[in-house]
């Protein structure tokens, strides 16, 4: 069998879905089948003569010379893979098969584009890390940081930006469908929270409806890992805030306090607890109703934080019991003037329904090292301070009823 006589070797490689393409030992294209238009985007008029080099993408350049070099001097890896800059600009990976012709002094190299295969491998990657990142992630803007950092792998060079629904001024901060730009709605059930936006390299116009549909299933992944980790915001919030007054709850004090106790057990410092409950709260209950009362307390623990500074911790510790952990105390005092500065806040009436209500709170003391070791200990002490200073009140001329 002879070339001549049965085949027309070039007509019968253009039938073929990958490239063959021969390479003179300068790297310079001298052949390459029909198929590489598909797979390069240039005809094999423009790519015969034009060095390899000029087609591959940079980062990859230096593994290409050594593998070629590695193929010359008889050392083929059957399995090198490497991108090619497509002439749209988008990356294509090749996989190539290749063989170096001594008596010929070219390498003659079958390009198999796996670039669909690549892409679903990085799809499928990307969408792993995103559910992992739900998991691990500490908060949400770590979960953004993390879901950028991701995306940026699967969209090198362009611009991402993750939009969420701000629902107090119902509106999503996101552009839709401009130049250059695509954007997908970012959905939870039934709801919208916001929108994935892919900015730069849209004028590869070609490729929009592959990105789009990349952006949508990640757009998914990205829609649900919000969404679980909100849900994780809100059962923490739950689980350590007062729902009521939105204060630290007696579970979040007790961190607190057991913190703040090793801190001043290994400086030696002080600290001091405030435990408050409302004078005859009951009675408001009684007179205007539970509801008048939740708002009282809301009303009494915004005050009552207006007393303190922002590191000392208010906490609401259930019913009209309060605690205030006060630590870092500027003078000895300090936690008495605290005291005395709450008990003045309150000589104004609290306002309900434009209703003007005297709730006053009585107060006990505890200071750490003097009064307890522990956080039992203090609290204990300052409940019972607190009790002390009811009885007085009541025992007093003035007390009403
Ligand atoms: N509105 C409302 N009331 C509550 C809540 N939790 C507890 N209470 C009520 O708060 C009242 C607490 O009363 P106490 O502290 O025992 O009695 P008091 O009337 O304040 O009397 P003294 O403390 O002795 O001055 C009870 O009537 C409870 O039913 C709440 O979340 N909302």
């Amino acid at each position: 069998m002879s070339n001549d006589t049965l085949f027309d070797l070039t007509n019968f490689s253009d039938l073929l879905l990958d490239a063959i393409c021969v390479v003179d030992a300068e790297g310079r294209f001298l052949f390459v089948s029909a198929a590489a238009e598909r797979i390069f985007g240039y005809t094999p008029g423009e790519m015969v003569g034009q060095p390899m080099t000029a087609l591959i993408h940079p980062d990859d350049l230096d593994r290409t010379l050594q593998a070629a070099r590695d193929i010359m001097a008889g050392r083929p890896n059957p399995h090198f893979e490497n991108r090619y800059i497509h002439k749209d600009g988008r990356t294509v990976h090749i996989r190539w098969s290749a063989r170096w012709s001594e008596k010929d002094r070219f390498r003659i190299a079958v390009a198999h584009d796996i670039s669909e295969r690549k892409r679903a491998e990085s799809l499928q990657a990307a969408l792993f890390a995103i559910s992992e990142a739900a998991h691990a992630a500490e908060d949400l803007s770590a979960l953004y940081r993390r879901i950028h950092a991701i995306v940026s792998v699967l969209f090198p060079g362009r611009r991402f930006t993750v939009a969420l629904h701000d629902a107090q001024h119902g509106r999503a901060d996101a552009p839709r469908d401009e130049a250059g730009r695509l954007a997908v709605p970012l959905r939870a059930g039934e709801s919208t929270i916001g929108a994935l936006v892919l900015e730069g390299g849209g004028d590869g116009a070609p490729h929009a409806a592959e990105d789009l549909e990349l952006l949508q299933y990640v757009g998914a992944q990205i829609a649900t890992a919000i969404e679980r980790k909100q849900l994780q915001g809100r059962l923490l919030h739950m689980a350590c805030y007062d729902e009521l007054t939105g204060l630290p709850n007696r579970g979040l004090l007790n961190d607190r306090l057991k913190q703040a106790l090793a801190r001043a057990r290994r400086d030696g410092s002080r600290l001091a607890l405030l435990y408050l409950d409302l004078d005859k709260f009951k009675r408001i209950n009684d007179t205007l109703g539970h509801e008048a009362g939740d708002r009282l307390l809301q009303a009494f623990a915004v005050r009552l934080k207006t007393c303190v500074r922002e590191t000392d911790t208010v906490a609401r510790l259930g019913g009209d019991e309060f605690v205030v952990l006060i630590e870092d105390q500027a003078l000895p005092d300090y936690a008495h003037r605290v005291a005395a500065r709450i008990q003045h806040a309150f000589d104004a009436p609290l306002g309900l329904d434009g209703r003007p209500l005297l709730t006053r709170p009585s107060i006990g003391i505890a200071h750490f090292p003097e009064d307890g070791d522990d956080e039992r200990q203090l609290l204990g002490h300052a409940d019972n301070m607190m009790y002390r200073a009811k009885r007085q009140r009541d025992a007093s001329p003035l007390a009403s009823g």
